[in-house]
């Protein structure tokens, strides 16, 4: 696999020059070209690592921490791009770093932990040279009180990590890129082989897919992308805003893993029906519900998500009727022909968009959370017409979540019964569906020549008919 990630943010960015002198804490790094991106990369990473809190929120362009907002366009990729590398690698760093230092850190040297990750995500894996990482990272130590008497230390380790990186990289390729508690959980559900090729998977960034409203194959060729079976459009090797791509503006397509249009599909034939997607927000299956011509209720408990959901259908021209309520509120007095439940989730299986969620979710989140689905479910099946259909889906790598809850809720509802998929009907995925005839979709699948192009969200979803 390529190990040397470009990032955005370096596109002609002037090498920071060398600084002899230590200086007191200044006001502003302006001096220092790239300094307060790799500040906030290290605070980024804490936040995560340490607090347990998501990168979304973090890195919201409006909303998000300061430190971050506040850098220009470019320093804001560069953040990203350290950040997620640090990630995606850190057990391997981790690795190298502890055999670099000759004594352990100091209990509670967080930030110069942090600091040194960051850094060695630069050197070993990103296009930044070995130089500008470890010159940083020297004044970022010498910056910190906490960190200023490691300077020394920080500036060894790293000019070490970068002559030896071939080697460091070489000797620590084996080692699984995941926390220890994920990887026992998906050698347990998935087997030791298939638990390592996910963990492989989840090391390189998604492609980013699209679903057009018509004409894939012509918008292929226009994008530069081919498409995948079932219709998503996957851009590839794709770098910078999809907002700037021709179709955006006038709502051709929107973006959408492989995985997630899945469970759309599932419902076949939709035009005229009535369908209401129970937690819809930002609206990519509502979307897809839609452009098929259903007639679509959107059921959203967030006031902001369901904005974003109002604001990505108006781009789209589409329209359906939205209704702000915990869906366990949401009692309409009548039933639909058809219900879609994508249900909130720990999203194990978002982790090459989204590496931060092994970090700051757990086993207990993955036990709460089943939870919170089943009552969703038990309740969306009330809504279901007779003869009518439900599709529950959610991005969870994790049967907790999927297959055992819904056999849980089956084993006490004889007016459900599972509709099964038929492999034949599913070219290209028969892989992704289980013996249960549900979906069952990992990073590991959908395999393609080019690494970059392969892989797939890990999905769950199946159907059930009301009888
Ligand atoms: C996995 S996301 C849905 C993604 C969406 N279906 C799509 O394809 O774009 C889950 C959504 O459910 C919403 N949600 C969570 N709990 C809910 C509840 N009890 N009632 C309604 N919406 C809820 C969340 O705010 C979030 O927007």
């Amino acid at each position: 696999m390529k190990e040397k990630t470009k990032h955005p943010g370096q596109k002609g960015r002037p090498a920071p020059h060398r600084q002899k002198a230590k200086q007191p804490v200044e006001p502003s790094h302006a001096d220092k070209p790239g300094l307060e991106a790799r500040m906030a990369a290290a605070k980024m990473l804490a936040a995560v690592v340490d607090k347990k809190v998501s990168l979304d929120g973090l890195m919201d362009g409006e909303h998000g921490n300061p430190a971050y907002t506040a850098l220009s366009e470019a320093d804001r990729g560069l953040v990203r791009a350290i950040v997620t590398t640090s990630l995606r690698f850190l057990p391997r760093i981790e690795a190298m770093l502890n055999g670099l230092l000759d004594a352990p850190l100091p209990a509670g040297a967080r930030s110069l932990y942090h600091l040194l990750v960051t850094a060695a995500a630069q050197i070993l894996y990103l296009d930044v040279p070995d130089h500008s990482a470890v010159d940083l990272a020297v004044e970022q130590a010498n910056r910190d009180p906490r960190s200023r008497r490691f300077a020394g230390m920080v500036n060894a380790v790293l000019r070490r990590m970068g002559r030896e990186k071939q080697a460091l990289i070489e000797d620590t390729r084996s080692l699984p890129c995941v926390p220890d508690w994920f990887l026992n959980r998906l050698t347990a559900v998935y087997g030791a082989e298939e638990a390592r090729r996910i963990a492989e998977a989840q090391m390189l960034p998604a492609a980013i897919d699209l679903t057009v409203k018509s004409d894939a194959g012509g918008w292929a060729e226009k994008l530069g992308g081919h498409v995948l079976p079932h219709g998503s459009l996957r851009l590839a090797a794709f770098e910078g805003s999809v907002t700037a791509l021709p179709g955006y503006e006038n709502g051709a397509w929107w973006v959408q893993d492989a995985a997630a249009a899945l469970p759309v599909l599932m419902f076949g034939e939709v035009a005229g029906k009535t369908a209401v997607d129970l937690c819809a927000a930002p609206g990519g299956k509502t979307a897809q519900l839609l452009a098929k011509g259903a007639k679509v209720t959107a059921v959203e408990q967030s006031a902001n998500r369901l904005k974003r959901l109002k604001g990505n259908l108006d781009r789209l021209g589409f329209e359906a009727e939205l209704v702000h309520s915990d869906l366990l509120n949401f009692n309409p007095g009548h039933g639909f022909d058809l219900v879609l439940l994508d249900a909130p989730c720990s999203s194990t299986g978002t982790t090459r968009r989204h590496p931060d969620v092994l970090f700051t979710k757990g086993p207990a989140d993955i036990e709460k959370l089943a939870t919170v689905q089943e009552k969703l479910l038990r309740h969306a099946l009330t809504l279901v017409n007779p003869g009518g259909r439900l599709v529950f889906s959610n991005c969870s790598l994790d049967p907790k979540e999927g297959e055992e809850m819904v056999a849980r809720v089956l084993a006490d509802h004889p007016d459900f019964q599972r509709l099964p998929l038929d492999r034949q009907e599913w070219p290209g995925l028969e892989q992704a569906i289980s013996s249960e005839g549900e979906f069952r979709t990992t990073p590991a699948m959908l395999s393609l020549p080019h690494p970059y192009s392969s892989g797939l969200d890990g999905f769950y979803a199946c159907q059930l008919l009301k009888i």
